[in-house]
């Protein structure tokens, strides 16, 4: 059977209030909202009485009794005898006036019903009826012993309540009669429900509100009396606490052996005691309010002046009393008076909650804290009057186990610090962000900005914020307001937009949506176009100069080994102790002139040693631009510096790993390298550029250049410590002017190579070969080399002559560039202008480094390298 509370959920504000005062329990939390329990509720109303939010509400009996009104049967209203404590003293006699213009026939009093019942109780306690002998007029107390003490059933009178017997005495006289009940009492819906004997309750309450609905102005009615049989006087006082004792004949009887409760707070603990067998009263006279004029439906609750409203009425009576049949007079008249059935039976309706476990409290307990007695605050803010009856209504599912105000506050506390925090952190990231972050709400008013915004509009962001996305475009403080243009279209959208500094900004503006689908934010991520720019040429340059290196290194790496073509005994010796020092991990240092051969022998050395199996890195130390050079080498984190890979890059240190690296022109390798570099031989760990952990790297490092470095570690421009460390085994390349029975063969060799690379067969006359084999070579095999390839290429006949040769190979020396000296000055310096006007001419012939390396006899990079120190000397 449904209850008679409801609740009105969005109205329920997690107070506790209900769940504090309900007597029994019958209140379950869910999702933060209080719902009564309608087979635990005993309907007492008082959940409805204290929710200030006014969430709770009782089932009306308004739409019942204006459907009653409606019928054509003969109507009757029985009045509570708490009446005159309801309306006031002038009111009283008008509210029958009223009653009987709402369409009433009769208005009668339930004091009639209580001295109908006052009758059997007198009879129970004279027969000793299974002490105590409880009474059952409240049927909150009644709702109560069924749901929650059933072992006191058989104490409860077999007696139905005034209300009750007064509905079946109207209807054995009046069989078709519809009695509605108007009284202070909410249970009494609940108890109409359960037992028959009345068609619809109204209280007092609601009386009122249909008087009102239907204009009935009360101050105007003459007053009227009750109809029906006259009560007497002792039973309109069944309302006010122990009214049904003293309605007794002789009360006094069993005064020593009655108890009266008519507090709520006592009801529970009597009952208990008595379930117990503590106590063993005779007779529990018991309601569950301070009598019937205190209940949740009634305006005044001041119990003491109620009471005196009852009995003064009671004492005073009513006009017509005189002219009216007592009780017992109009049962005499009555044929069936003895068809008055005011018996009632009870069951059980029990519904005990679970018990748990002590470990299954201690769980509950644990979780909001509570690990110690001491912990255990029973604070009651939960509504529970202790941490333990909490715990067990949550092990029952009737509370939350997050209603415990300590433990909630506490979170919250913790909460609030964590999302300071995160918002402190949130502030941090977005004002760091080098992109600009513009947020507006819904209706495009900006909300923040971080401080590379406000620097592109070229204010401060508290001048900006709260400022419309209309405004702004207007002033043209940015423009097209990009906001504006979202809001509208609802999606993402990309513009470059003008700041009133001028700034062009690259911008995408996101849409926030809700739940229903509305924008409520806009976001919009911008960047300066100008560094843009810079920087993906910044990005293009490092990508191209990458991809260089990656591939110069993977193509030494990857591509067979190429032959070293060597007849002569001093390569020969060259090779022999390579080949001793490849099979040990020892630093090798290759000295040489440029193009002998320096980078095939460190190659040499790889391909048999035990790390043959691993990468060959060769980093050229000398064309790489020295601002690169340490992250190439050593690698870099995550966003160390502009245009760094996003993920990080390992360094070719790192990529050489069980392999061998060859730092190629190490005479070129920058101090502050040096250092670095150093570190890394003896510690055979490095740190990425923006890193902080070591990582260990297991290298075999050759080391190859053709500059003095002996000497450069005397004055300076070398590290001494890092030469002596690269100086191990020293290997030192022949040029090939020392070796000139191995230019035929490289001829023979180089030949054959291009003829097939080209698909080619040219061939060489004698004449040709002498000349080139008596050639000092200054740039040694790579020139040779290069010579030999441009010939196959160029040459016209099949066969290579001597008159295609160079004119300086072919015996004429080369034209000498007149130099100019007009005075002394340190040799260096003339060098240096020597070297710089050489290049000056190179540059003007040539479209690429590598036809002035060939052409000036040197290798490209160290083309590059010298045109970038004049560039920077600016010599
Ligand atoms: N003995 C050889 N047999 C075949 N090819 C050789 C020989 N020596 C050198 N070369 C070729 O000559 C070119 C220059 O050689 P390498 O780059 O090893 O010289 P390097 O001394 O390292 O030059 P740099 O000092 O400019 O770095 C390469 O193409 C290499 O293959």
């Amino acid at each position: 059977m449904p209850g008679i509370v409801r609740t009105e959920k969005n109205k329920c504000k997690q107070c506790y209030s209900c769940v504090r005062h309900c007597p029994v329990k019958a209140v379950r939390v869910k999702n933060g909202q209080a719902e009564v329990l309608s087979e635990r509720c005993i309907a007492c109303g008082n959940c409805v009485k204290v929710c200030s939010q006014n969430a709770k509400t009782i089932e009306s009996g308004i739409d019942k009794t204006l459907e009653i009104l409606h019928r054509k049967e003969f109507k009757i209203a029985i009045l509570a005898p708490s009446f005159p404590a309801a309306f006031t003293k002038d009111i009283c006699g008008r509210i029958i006036a009223a009653l009987k213009m709402m369409g009433f026939d009769e208005v009668w009093e339930v004091a009639v019903g209580a001295e109908l019942i006052g009758e059997k109780y007198e009879e129970l306690l004279n027969n000793r009826f299974k002490p105590p002998l409880i009474s059952s007029a409240c049927p909150a107390v009644v709702n109560l012993i069924e749901k929650h003490f059933p072992s006191l059933i058989p104490h409860l009178s077999p007696v139905v309540s005034p209300m009750i017997a007064t509905g079946r005495l109207i209807k054995l006289e009046y069989p078709e009669a519809l009695v509605v009940f108007i009284g202070p009492c909410v249970a009494k819906k609940d108890e109409m429900k359960q037992v028959e004997g009345v068609d619809a309750v109204l209280t007092f309450k609601e009386l009122e509100d249909m008087i009102f609905t239907k204009n009935i102005d009360i101050t105007r009615l003459e007053p009227s009396c009750f109809d029906g049989p006259l009560p007497q006087k002792a039973f309109r006082g069944f309302p006010v606490s122990g009214g049904l004792f003293l309605s007794l004949k002789d009360p006094f009887n069993f005064s020593r052996k009655t108890v009266i409760v008519d507090k709520r707070e006592d009801v529970l603990p009597c009952l208990e005691s008595i379930d117990s067998g503590e106590y063993n009263p005779y007779f529990v006279d018991i309601l569950m309010c301070g009598g019937c004029v205190e209940g949740p439906h009634f305006k005044d609750t001041n119990y003491f002046a109620n009471r005196e409203k009852v009995e003064e009425f009671l004492l005073q009576g009513d006009k017509n009393d005189k002219d009216r049949d007592t009780v017992s007079e109009y049962l005499m008249h009555m044929k069936n008076a003895q068809e008055l059935d005011l018996t009632r039976r009870y069951s059980s309706k029990a519904v005990f909650l679970k018990s748990p476990s002590e470990e299954d409290i201690r769980k509950i307990l644990n979780y909001t804290n509570k690990y110690s007695l001491q912990d255990e605050l029973n604070c009651g803010a939960c509504g529970y009057s202790s941490c333990r009856e909490k715990a067990v209504a949550v092990y029952n599912g009737i509370a939350e186990i997050d209603m415990c105000l300590p433990f909630l506050l506490t979170k919250e506390i913790k909460e609030k610090k964590r999302t300071e925090e995160f918002n402190r952190e949130m502030n941090a990231i977005i004002d760091s962000s080098y992109d600009g972050i513009f947020v507006s709400d819904g209706e495009g008013k900006t909300l923040r900005l971080n401080r590379a915004f406000a620097r592109f509009l070229g204010k401060s962001p508290e001048s900006v914020i709260g400022l419309k996305a209309d405004d702004l475009e207007k002033s043209r403080i940015i423009y097209p307001s990009l906001t504006k243009l979202v809001l509208k279209e609802k999606r993402r959208l990309t513009l470059i937009q003008e700041t009133g500094t001028g700034k062009k900004v690259l911008a995408t503006g996101n849409p926030i949506f809700d739940e229903e689908g509305r924008v409520v934010r806009v976001v919009v991520n911008a960047r300066d176009m100008a560094e843009l720019n810079h920087l993906s040429r910044e990005a293009l340059d490092f990508e191209k100069l990458k991809t260089y290196m990656e591939q110069s290194s993977l193509e030494l790496n990857q591509g067979p080994l190429p032959r070293i073509v060597s007849i002569s005994p001093l390569m020969e010796e060259l090779l022999r102790i390579a080949l001793r020092v490849a099979a040990v991990n020892s630093t090798v240092l290759i000295l040489g002139e440029s193009g002998v051969g320096k980078g095939l022998i460190a190659r040499f050395i790889h391909e048999n040693s035990p790390r043959k199996k691993g990468p060959f890195i060769k980093v050229n130390c000398g064309s790489i631009p020295e601002s690169l050079l340490e992250s190439e080498l050593f690698g870099y984190e995550t966003g160390a510096f502009t245009g760094a890979r996003r993920e990080g890059k390992p360094g070719l240190i790192e990529m050489a790993h069980k392999g061998t690296l060859l730092l190629d022109e190490i005479g070129d390798l920058p101090l502050n390298l040096q250092v670095k570099l150093l570190q890394v031989l003896q510690e055979k760990e490095l740190t990425r550029i923006g890193g902080t952990k070591p990582i260990e790297v297991d290298i075999r490092v050759i080391a190859a250049t053709n500059k003095d470095l002996r000497k450069m570690a005397e004055e300076g421009t070398f590290r001494e410590d890092l030469y002596y460390r690269l100086n191990v085994v020293p290997l030192v390349v022949p040029p090939l002017r020392d070796r000139k029975e191995d230019v035929e063969p490289l001829i023979d060799y180089f030949m054959a190579y291009f003829n097939k690379n080209y698909g080619m067969t040219k061939s060489i006359t004698e004449d040709a070969m002498k000349a080139l084999v008596n050639y000092s070579w200054p740039g040694n095999v790579r020139e040779l080399e290069n010579l030999i390839e441009r010939l196959v290429v160029t040459s016209e006949r099949n066969c290579i002559t001597i008159q295609e040769l160079p004119e300086f190979i072919r015996g004429k020396k080369p034209p000498l560039q007149k130099i100019t000296v007009e005075g002394i000055m340190p040799l260096k310096k003339a060098q240096d202008l020597v070297e710089q006007q050489l290049l000056e001419l190179a540059v003007k012939q040539c479209n690429t480094t590598y036809e002035m390396a060939e052409l000036l006899g040197v290798n490209q990079s160290t083309i590059v390298r010298k045109l970038q120190r004049f560039k920077d000397k600016q010599i």
